[in-house]
């Protein structure tokens, strides 16, 4: 690895070496790369992901709305990639499936410290999900930091009582006397519907991959994961449209 830009090559830059020697199947099966490959991914544009969350919390808090929109747009976009995906993963068939599900052992999307940090970071709060991650751990550390900052949802209020409008009821009644705060939140709206679109196709490929079986994180499975599609990050911003 060289640190001078001249000599510097693709797999240099991106760390080629690293990235593609973590892909280690712990049984002999063909389609356990596929399963791998999809949760690496995953977990790269969760990361990405909490980089905007970040700034756009940052950008809101500090009035400075156009770059914010921009962060959110990207946010959503890369959560339909993320629902994109899961046709990928559904070509996967339940026997060969079951074939290599048993390497996994108790490992679980319970355990994604960065699904559960986008989670609070939007300002969905729940936390039982800290007891997924053992004290100490990075993740811990990280989802315990992220339960006490501001979220998105504090941000967008913050902007809301700053531009002195009553109640975001008010803003989409007049959305033109309010509209960059009503632009915010239909950002917020799109990221919110996009991952209750992620939760519902994650429900039904799991349904289709492993029928009612009990999740390998001790849940209930589907029936957990159908029990997650009321969840809404932004309930008040649902809430409203009845009253439109
Ligand atoms: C064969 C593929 C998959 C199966 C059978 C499956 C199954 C499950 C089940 C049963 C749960 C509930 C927890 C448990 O008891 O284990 C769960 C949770 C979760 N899975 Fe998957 N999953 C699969 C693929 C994926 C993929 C590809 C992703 C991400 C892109 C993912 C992300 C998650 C997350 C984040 C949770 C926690 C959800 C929450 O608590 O709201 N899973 N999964
Ligand atoms: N809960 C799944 C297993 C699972 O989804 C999983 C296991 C290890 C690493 C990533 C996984 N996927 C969820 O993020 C199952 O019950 O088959």
């Amino acid at each position: 690895m060289t640190a001078h830009p001249a000599g510097m090559t693709y797999a240099d830059y991106l760390h080629l070496p690293t990235l593609l020697s973590a892909q280690q199947p712990l049984s002999d099966r063909h389609d356990e790369l596929l399963f791998i490959v999809i949760h690496q991914a995953k977990e790269l544009w969760l990361k990405q992901m909490l980089h905007e969350v970040d700034l756009a919390i940052r950008l809101i808090g500090e009035g400075d709305y156009a770059p914010a929109y921009k962060a959110l747009a990207r946010i959503s976009r890369i959560q339909s990639v993320m629902t994109l995906s899961w046709d990928v993963l559904a070509t996967l068939t339940p026997v060969d499936y079951a074939d290599f599900r048993g390497a996994l052992g108790t490992s679980s999307g319970f355990q994604s410290a960065q699904f559960r940090e986008l989670e609070y970071r939007f300002g969905l709060k729940d936390p039982k999900y800290l007891d997924y991650h053992e004290g100490g751990s990075e993740g811990h550390r990280r989802l315990t930091a992220a339960l006490e900052a501001p979220s998105l949802w504090d941000a967008a209020e913050g902007a809301r009582e700053r531009l002195g409008a009553d109640s975001w009821l008010a803003v989409y009644r007049d959305s033109s006397r309010w509209f960059e705060l009503y632009q915010l939140a239909e950002k917020l709206v799109d990221i919110d519907d996009a991952l209750a679109g992620w939760r519902h196709k994650h429900l039904l490929t799991v349904e289709r991959i492993i029928g009612n079986k009990t999740g390998t994180g001790g849940s209930a499975g589907a029936r957990y994961l159908a029990s997650t599609l009321e969840k809404r990050a932004f309930p008040e911003l649902w809430a409203l449209r009845t009253h439109l």
